[in-house]
């Protein structure tokens, strides 16, 4: 990791400290610290799934016959990672949450089969699905209306410390490849945590750049964006780059250092001590933080590339002043105005019999979504695939739609037709075991675009009485109801109030 040679140094410290407090109480404002309520909730949950697995592992030691001091002496455990085991998650973020188990636990009969049903036994879990194709597969389930990614590593040992050093070579010898692969989320946290200079600072800078990239649509690995662990790191980067820093200062670099990184030169956090063999992967190399060059997986196109670098310079426009006198964030954290950027739009309607056959499909087809991408970039260039899910509430199948930005200002609309054709025929060669529901694909006009209204909560009428759509509500957020412009007094959505940003996706 590089260290000094930022190029904040020497501002005057009271100055510097007047612009990160009025960034802090920014976050104050969005509700990026999660409040006491939250913190507790999930660290319920957690030590609930702690238990389970102890249960289970248990279970699995007597139906294989071991012998009772063994059953006595095993143990599994589980590790949170991601955002919340960087403690900066948010009022939408999932738990990811790794179960390890010992060397007699198989993923296949016993964490798939035997802990799912085991959770699905229980009262505070819902909506449990098992993502056995991924390149970490994982159990998928709402556990007291927390989503919690459970993917799976099994060690070759008996009993695993509840507090296991994922780190120690001990515990890697001779595992298998999924499980060395669902470690590395555990890993690079862990090392991510090692090499920041300042936690604190870290988790302040790493709130404020999902922020920004939430509301500039920047942000979900599905949609060909950055993900959380992208986003991870690249703020870890910075955070390294710059001794003596402030939370603005490292805000103003993050966006100067990336605005101006030669890509694809990778962001390296931490060197390996052996050279890599080949070049690193895709449009923007961001390698993991646990060594063997592992790489982040990026969905990451010409088109979206092309968007996440002209925000980068957008954010160091916007940053660059950011001491002098009168300097406001807010501009920096403006939601992105699809509707005055394209003429064009790709309308993607998806549709199925029920909520959950929706939930289902719209996974599958989510995590089909950079061959859509591709394809329309083939026939229409460049494409901007807005992550915002919207319902149309006057059809009356369920649905979810998706509103693609599009740059030509002339297009051949009935290209669309054929993407469609060649897109359906990916989805139906996939691995989809749920009931197939549908898929619409148009191109539509910047006028034809949900409108987003003005905020305006305290002059609702009584006459409310149709919805015409609504932005899909998200996990746990506040929401206050958006009036329509053109038809006043009627709700068009609900603009989040706790956290507004775009419902992006992870792997
Ligand atoms: N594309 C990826 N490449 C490598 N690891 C990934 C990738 N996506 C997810 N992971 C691993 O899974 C973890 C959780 O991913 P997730 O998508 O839930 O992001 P997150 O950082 O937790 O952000 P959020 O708050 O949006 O949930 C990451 O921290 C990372 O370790
Ligand atoms: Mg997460
Ligand atoms: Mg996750």
């Amino acid at each position: 990791m590089k260290k000094g040679g930022g190029r904040n140094k020497g501002f005057s410290p009271s100055m510097e400290d007047e612009s990160s407090i009025s960034l802090r109480q920014l976050m104050v404002n969005e509700g990026l610290i999660p409040t006491l309520e939250d913190e507790e909730k999930r660290r319920v949950v957690l030590n609930k799934l702690r238990k389970i697995v102890v249960r289970w592992v248990k279970n699995v030691a007597w139906q294989r016959r071991l012998p009772q001091n063994q059953i006595d002496a095993t143990n599994a455990t589980i590790l949170p990672y991601g955002s919340y085991g960087l403690g900066v998650y948010g009022s939408e973020s999932d738990i990811d949450a790794l179960c390890i188990g010992p060397f007699f636990a198989s993923i296949a009969e016993d964490f798939f089969i035997s802990l799912r049903d085991m959770l699905k036994s229980r009262r505070e879990v819902s909506e449990v699905h098992c993502v056995k194709d991924a390149k970490v597969p994982l159990i998928r389930f709402k556990f007291d209306g927390i989503l919690v990614d459970l993917p799976y590593a099994q060690l070759r040992v008996l009993s695993i410390p509840d507090n296991v050093d994922v780190l120690n070579p001990f515990f890697l010898r001779d595992i298998d490849e999924t499980s060395w692969k669902s470690l590395s989320g555990v890993r690079a946290n862990k090392c991510i945590l090692q090499l920041v200079p300042s936690l604190e600072l870290f988790q302040s800078l790493l709130r404020c750049v999902k922020l920004w990239a939430k509301r500039r649509g920047v942000y979900g690995n599905l949609n060909g964006f950055l993900g959380g662990v992208h986003m991870a790191i690249l703020a870890a980067f910075v955070c390294g780059y710059e001794s003596n820093a402030t939370l603005s200062s490292l805000l103003a670099n993050f966006f100067y250092i990336f605005a101006h990184w030669q890509w694809p030169t990778p962001v390296v956090l931490l060197e390996d001590t052996y050279p890599a063999t080949g070049a690193p992967p895709g449009l923007m190399p961001i390698q993991l933080p646990c060594g063997s060059h592992q790489y982040c997986n990026s969905n990451i196109t010409r088109s979206t590339f092309y968007k996440i670098m002209a925000e980068f310079l957008r954010g160091h426009n916007l940053t660059k002043d950011y001491l002098k006198p009168n300097f406001s964030w807010k501009n920096l954290f403006e939601l992105y105005p699809y509707a005055n950027s394209y003429t064009w739009f790709t309308k993607i309607h998806l549709s199925a019999a029920n909520q959950e056959d929706l939930s289902d499909w719209v996974g599958w087809v989510k995590s089909r979504f950079r061959c859509l991408l591709s394809k329309i970039e083939e026939v229409y260039g460049i494409c901007d695939p807005n992550p915002t899910e919207y319902v149309e509430t006057y059809t009356k199948q369920p649905n979810i739609v998706f509103y693609w930005g599009l740059q030509l200002r002339t297009i051949n609309v009935s290209d669309i037709e054929s993407v469609e054709t060649e897109f359906l025929k990916n989805l139906n060669s996939g691995s989809f075991q749920g009931p197939v529901g549908r898929i619409q694909l148009s191109v539509v006009k910047a006028s034809q675009l949900p409108k987003n209204g003005e905020c305006a909560s305290n002059n609702r009428s009584k006459k409310v009485t149709k919805t015409c759509w609504r932005i899909r509500e998200n996990k746990q957020c506040n929401n206050v109801p958006v009036y329509s412009h053109h038809l006043p007094g009627y709700v068009v959505g609900y603009q989040k109030m706790a956290n507004r940003e775009a419902d992006g996706m992870g792997g």
